[in-house]
């Protein structure tokens, strides 16, 4: 297979599988996405500098940047063909800037782990959104970062040293026996499963799609019911998950955490407040299944020029 701009170049049990979730304008927009560049972001590491000496050190150097308005700390680079130069400057160096799609910012920002808590990042590597939530956190409290894929494992702990999160704690584990062996025992966990990666699929990287299939969407929702109960079993009362992943397949989305409602009757959908207009409330069109009506709660983020497209649900514990 060959890149593409052309988004036809998609298996087409993919596109009619998504023609069939989204209504046609939302549809046409979503198809496009797959075949356009996205521009890259990042993010300061608060831990190492702020982010008017990081501007201010990437402008010195000639880099061509702007602040995201609607999510302090992170940035866009306006010149796409500084993006190798930026991989190779001190700041990404020395873990003063992370690389990271604003979507992904997204998950630290609606699970909002505070100073001094107990946190778990059941699926964490590379590490983007266990680094943002260290930042968040101050350098204060404890998070316990899970990942049993050997160099995914090894390049999160670099990633974390490089940054200066002392807080990370790393396990090589399966996150699946994380809820049995530290039952009730955080105060907000992090579910971003390992899924499908639909969204994130580009018809100039037909890599990214070449072994997709109907089955691979079934075989991470058999994954994602088992860590999302695991997810749950290691939640506090009074604690809050976020489930997310980079899919728009209701069998990776809905469909998992209806599961956890269906086994758990303490966990209550919360809305979310998403700072961006790129983004779709409940279900359109998806044939017969249904869903506990509180899954409008989740969202879909859309993918843009800028964003991959993203599934984020909060569910909180009773007391
Ligand atoms: C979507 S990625 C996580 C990205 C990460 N949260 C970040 O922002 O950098 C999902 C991760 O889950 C890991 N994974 C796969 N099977 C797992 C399991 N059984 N338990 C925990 N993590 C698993 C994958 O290796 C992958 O690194």
């Amino acid at each position: 297979m060959n890149p593409s701009r052309d988004p036809a170049t998609l298996p087409p049990e993919f596109t009619q599988r998504l023609e069939r979730l989204f209504p046609p304008h939302i549809y046409e927009r979503v198809l496009q996405s797959f075949s356009s560049p996205k521009t890259t972001t990042f993010r300061v590491n608060p831990l190492k500098t702020d982010a008017s000496s990081l501007q201010k050190e990437l402008e010195s150097l000639g880099f061509e940047i702007e602040a995201v308005d609607w999510l302090p700390g992170a940035f866009r680079l306006l010149d796409p063909d500084q993006r190798r130069a930026l991989t190779e400057s001190g700041a990404f160096y020395e873990g003063r800037l992370y690389i990271q799609n604003l979507s992904s910012m997204l998950a630290p920002l609606i699970l909002a782990p505070r100073p001094e808590e107990q946190v778990l990042d059941l699926a964490a590597a590379p590490g983007g959104k266990t680094l943002m939530m260290a930042g968040m956190m101050e350098n204060r409290g404890w998070i316990s970062a899970v990942e049993p894929v050997k160099e995914r494992f090894h390049r999160l702990k670099r990633n974390i040293e490089n940054a200066g999160a002392e807080i990370v704690h790393t396990y090589m584990k399966d996150g699946r026996s994380v809820g049995r062996a530290c039952p009730a025992m955080f105060d907000r966990v992090l579910l971003d499963a390992p899924c499908s990666s639909e969204a994130k699929f580009s018809t100039l990287n037909p890599k990214s799609y070449a072994y997709w299939s109907p089955r691979k969407v079934k075989e991470s929702q058999r994954l994602q019911k088992r860590l999302i109960l695991s997810a749950w079993q290691s939640l506090r009362p009074g604690g809050r998950l976020l489930y997310s992943t980079c899919s728009f397949a209701p069998e990776e989305n809905e469909a998992v955490v209806d599961h956890l409602l269906g086994k758990a009757p303490d966990a209550k959908l919360l809305p979310i407040e998403l700072p961006i207009d790129n983004q779709m409330e409940g279900l359109v069109g998806w044939e017969k299944k249904r869903f506990a009506p509180e899954l409008e709660r989740a969202r879909r983020v859309l993918p843009t020029e800028e964003m991959d497209g993203f599934f984020l649900a909060l569910i909180e514990k009773s007391l």
